[in-house]
């Protein structure tokens, strides 16, 4: 048992020492795009070792105007900062939220470097073309977990995941490239993009960019 067993939840929580890293520049010295700077954040997340800064929450609403959000892979960003892209299928809670509504959000958290970015805008489904691309790009066990389906549905047995995952292996298997029915790009198009950065005295700095007919508006939020 370690030290920390008899903290309550609320204890654990509040112990975290106030984050720390480099501010983004000032709104007249930075990039007319997000792109350059979602660039730069990306590589550095990379070089100070975050440990998944791939890992996206995607915030949607339900039928019911409610809201849900996840945490899934984010697989690319255009040079631009407009165009934001993940992959699942469209058959899943999450894909008939946004096929009812696009409204979406995606945030983006690096803890080593008290780094978050949040984005806003409308999801728009790719193509099968886009599906069959970026099936490509993936392991034979990610093809297989994205073959064997049901996301989000009542599991009543192990024997009947293990059953669903042992006809998508044999599927993969004889044909690879085949695409399950449902397996969907998204792109959320951003019509907000901010970068907050954490500051050990809470003067935490925020860079707003705003899409507008023109291109990007940008200025600074109160922490
Ligand atoms: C690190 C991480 C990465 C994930 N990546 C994906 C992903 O790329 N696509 C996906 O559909 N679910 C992904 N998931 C699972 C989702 O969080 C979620 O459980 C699942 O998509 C069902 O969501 P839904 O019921 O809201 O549709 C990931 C979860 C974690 C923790």
């Amino acid at each position: 048992m370690t030290v920390r067993a008899h903290l309550s939840p609320a204890a654990v929580l509040l112990s975290r020492p106030a984050p720390a890293g480099q501010a983004p520049p000032f709104p007249g010295e930075a990039p007319d795009t997000p792109g350059p700077l979602v660039l730069r954040w990306l590589r550095e997340a990379a070089d100070a070792g975050v440990g998944a800064l791939q890992a996206a929450t995607l915030a949607t609403v339900d039928g019911d105007g409610n809201p849900d959000a996840r945490v899934l892979v984010l697989r690319d960003v255009s040079p631009d900062g407009a165009s934001w892209t993940f992959a699942t299928d469209r058959g899943s809670p999450k894909g008939r939220q946004l096929a009812a509504n696009p409204g979406a959000a995606l945030t983006l958290h690096w803890p080593e470097q008290a780094r978050q970015l949040r984005v806003r805008g409308k999801v728009t489904a790719g193509s099968r073309e886009e599906a069959a691309a970026e099936f490509r790009t993936r392991s034979p066990a990610a093809r297989v977990a994205a073959r064997t389906g049901h996301q989000s549905e009542a599991l009543t047995s192990d024997d009947a995941y293990r059953e669903a995952e042992a006809a998508a292996r044999a599927t993969v298997s004889e044909t690879p490239d085949a695409v399950p029915a449902g397996h969907t790009v998204y792109t959320l198009h951003a019509g907000e993009v901010e970068f907050w950065q954490g500051s050990p005295d809470r003067f935490h700095q925020r860079l707003h960019y705003r899409r507008t007919d023109d291109g990007w508006n940008r200025r600074r939020l109160w922490p």
